[in-house]
């Protein structure tokens, strides 16, 4: 889907980005992470071209981004930002609109691809299609400014730390409406952030970025269990480690045969979940079902404590 070769952008004398290699698959989430000022949002942003490289070349779907005019890749590629870039004086259903009103899609398939996209991100459309954007709480907002980007259905999706202005149990929620959200739309999402869990939590592949240079670019169970140096290391977080883990496992592959008390687990919680109900029930193993309810067996402390350590 996008092919990143030699990608390098200097300003003055410093490579802000530095001789980048990077090939995204389509259908994924790839999250770009690193610490403030490694380049990160430079390298989004040459993708739509709001940053042109210094070197090297970008091709998305195979078209080299250089030889596109940049308004019309703009309008086919979807660009999401931390404070959600809303037009202030338009309502929510027109924000929405705006690419696909661009494009000049008829009007009705307009309306009906703001209602569609309301629904997909649970705002209610009676209620919010005539409010303006300071009507909205920051969540919401949120919703609106990826709706917006998805528009015109874009098969690529930038994202610019999209959830940092929201507080963690929104975030969390909004980060798990995107996966969801992703994987019924089949759209590519190459996604800007700083925080670590966040890149583990939403990313089929973790870009981690440092100083303008690509440190290590992989899945996210081999960045935690091979990190490629110091600084990946430092980013992942040695007490951290064994949590991430976990957040990558399922309690369902962690069933065993047998039975245990108290309130089921269920088999598509994470590890890491199922860790959290353990401890807090002060619970040594718990029984597990599947979405109907249907008993699998049981997860113990134990079992759950072994997919926590490094791998071998
Ligand atoms: N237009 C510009 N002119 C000069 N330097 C720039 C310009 N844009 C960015 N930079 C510099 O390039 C470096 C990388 O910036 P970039 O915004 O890509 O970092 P980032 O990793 O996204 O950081 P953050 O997480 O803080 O947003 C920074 O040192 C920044 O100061």
């Amino acid at each position: 889907m996008i092919e990143l070769s030699h990608l390098t952008k200097v300003y003055g004398d410093i490579a802000v980005v530095n001789d980048v290699d990077m090939h995204v698959e389509a259908g994924t989430i790839t999250v770009i992470v690193g610490t403030s000022g490694s380049g990160k949002s430079t390298l989004l942003r040459m993708v739509n071209r709001l940053v042109e490289p210094t070197e090297g070349r970008i091709l998305v779907q195979g078209n080299d981004v250089s030889k596109m005019p940049a308004h019309e890749l703009r309008r086919s590629i979807g660009y999401a930002i931390q404070n959600h870039g809303l037009f202030p004086h338009w309502t929510v259903a027109r924000n929405i609109a705006t690419v696909p009103m661009l494009l000049g899609w008829d009007r009705r398939k307009v309306a009906a691809r703001v209602e569609e996209l309301m629904e997909l991100f649970q705002l209610d459309h009676a209620q919010f299609a005539g409010r303006y954007p300071h009507e909205l709480s920051g969540g919401q907002q949120q919703r609106v400014g990826v709706a917006r980007a998805m528009a015109a259905k874009p098969a690529l999706l930038l994202m610019d730390e999209p959830f940092g202005a929201l507080d963690p149990i929104i975030r969390g929620k909004a980060q798990a409406d995107l996966k969801a959200i992703q994987r019924r739309t089949g759209t590519t999402i190459l996604l800007v952030t700083h925080d670590m869990d966040e890149a583990i939590h939403l990313g089929d592949r973790i870009a981690v970025m440092d100083g303008g240079n690509l440190k290590q670019y992989a899945p996210a169970a081999d960045i935690l269990a091979r990190p490629a140096d110091a600084f990946v290391d430092d980013l992942i977080g040695a007490v951290d480690r064994p949590f991430h883990y976990l957040t990558l496992g399922s309690v369902g592959a962690a069933v065993e045969p047998g039975e245990a008390g108290g309130a089921p687990l269920a088999a598509d919680a994470s590890l890491y979940e199922g860790l959290g109900a353990l401890l807090w029930s002060g619970r040594k193993a718990a029984p597990v079902v599947d979405a109907a309810g249907t008993p699998l067996g049981r997860v113990t402390l134990d079992s759950i404590a072994d997919r926590a350590a490094r791998p071998r």
